[in-house]
């Protein structure tokens, strides 16, 4: 048994394998210093506290009583928190050297090198991944597995925080709406609404047909904390594109997955 552990810019995300079997994942805040010392003390998976791991996974009770604390394999795109958890005696830190892609640059974040590796190992290389957590995400290797590259931009949510904190008379808009605003819009939530949307499905269009204009037929997967909303946007707006896109929100479990079983 292991746990596995991404530490995202918004929150950490926990899977629990048994091998290469992952019964469970959930998602938890970010933890203070204070906390990890405590976690340092834990013998049993028992012994770990609700911020941790909650109850709704405890009470699945596919844990037997007693176990000894399994090691934590952690991920990590933030070097402060990296810093607090890899004093603790049962974790791994991974690296980017693990990933066996080929062409990875010095910066490029575990995150997407994870999620891509996973996804490829298990869905077939070429791949493109799109990650629509705090920042969004294309990355994308052949079949190779010599990462071609990606793009970084705001996600969806900080989107709609920035401009809100950036102006004077801004409010905060909803990300999550039943249909899709006017595209000229005569009210500010709606002109907000229309700006970041319309051009983000048009970006992910973008960037999707240049993926197939490279490789034809390839495949490419949508995870992180906004998907759902984007896949469901995008249901409107581009329809053939939509259906051609696959969820996947465990691709950086996969990926540890396949990392794991080298260690
Ligand atoms: N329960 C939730 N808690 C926090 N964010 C959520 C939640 N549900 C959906 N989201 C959305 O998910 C986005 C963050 O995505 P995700 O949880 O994948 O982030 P992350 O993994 O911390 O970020 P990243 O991997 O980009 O560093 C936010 O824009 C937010 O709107
Ligand atoms: C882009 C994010 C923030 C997405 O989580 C992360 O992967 C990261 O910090 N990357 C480092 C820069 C890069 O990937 O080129
Ligand atoms: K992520």
């Amino acid at each position: 048994m292991w746990l596995a552990l991404e530490i995202g810019n918004s929150r950490l995300h926990w899977g629990l394998f048994t091998g290469t079997t992952l019964s469970h994942t959930w998602d938890t805040d970010h933890v203070a210093e204070s906390l990890t010392q405590q976690l340092c003390q834990c013998r049993t998976l028992d012994d770990l506290p609700p911020e941790i791991f909650p109850s709704h996974v405890r009470n699945q009770q596919i844990v037997p009583d007693q176990t000894p604390h399994p090691p934590i394999f952690l991920a990590s795109v933030l070097p402060q928190q990296t810093a607090i958890w890899q004093n603790h005696p049962h974790v791994r830190v991974l690296t980017l050297e693990q990933i066996p892609l080929l062409n990875m640059y010095p910066t490029l974040g575990i995150d997407r090198a994870l999620a891509l590796w996973g996804a490829g190992k298990s869905l077939g290389f070429p791949m493109l991944v799109i990650d629509a957590g705090t920042a969004l995400t294309f990355t994308g290797a052949d079949t190779n597995h010599y990462l071609i590259g990606g793009a970084i931009l705001p996600g969806l949510g900080l989107q709609f925080t920035t401009l809100r904190q950036k102006t004077g008379q801004l409010p905060q808009v909803q990300t999550e709406i039943t249909c899709l605003p006017p595209r000229f819009a005569l009210n500010t939530p709606e002109a907000i609404q229309s700006g970041i949307i319309y051009t983000l499905l048009a970006g992910i269009k973008d960037f999707c047909l240049s993926w197939w204009q490279l490789f034809p037929d390839a495949k490419i997967l949508i995870k992180g904390g906004d998907h759902g909303l984007l896949l469901k946007y995008l249901q409107f707006q581009f329809p053939e594109i939509a259906a051609r896109l696959i969820v996947q929100p465990n691709l950086i479990f996969w990926g540890m997955r396949e990392v794991v079983k080298f260690c």
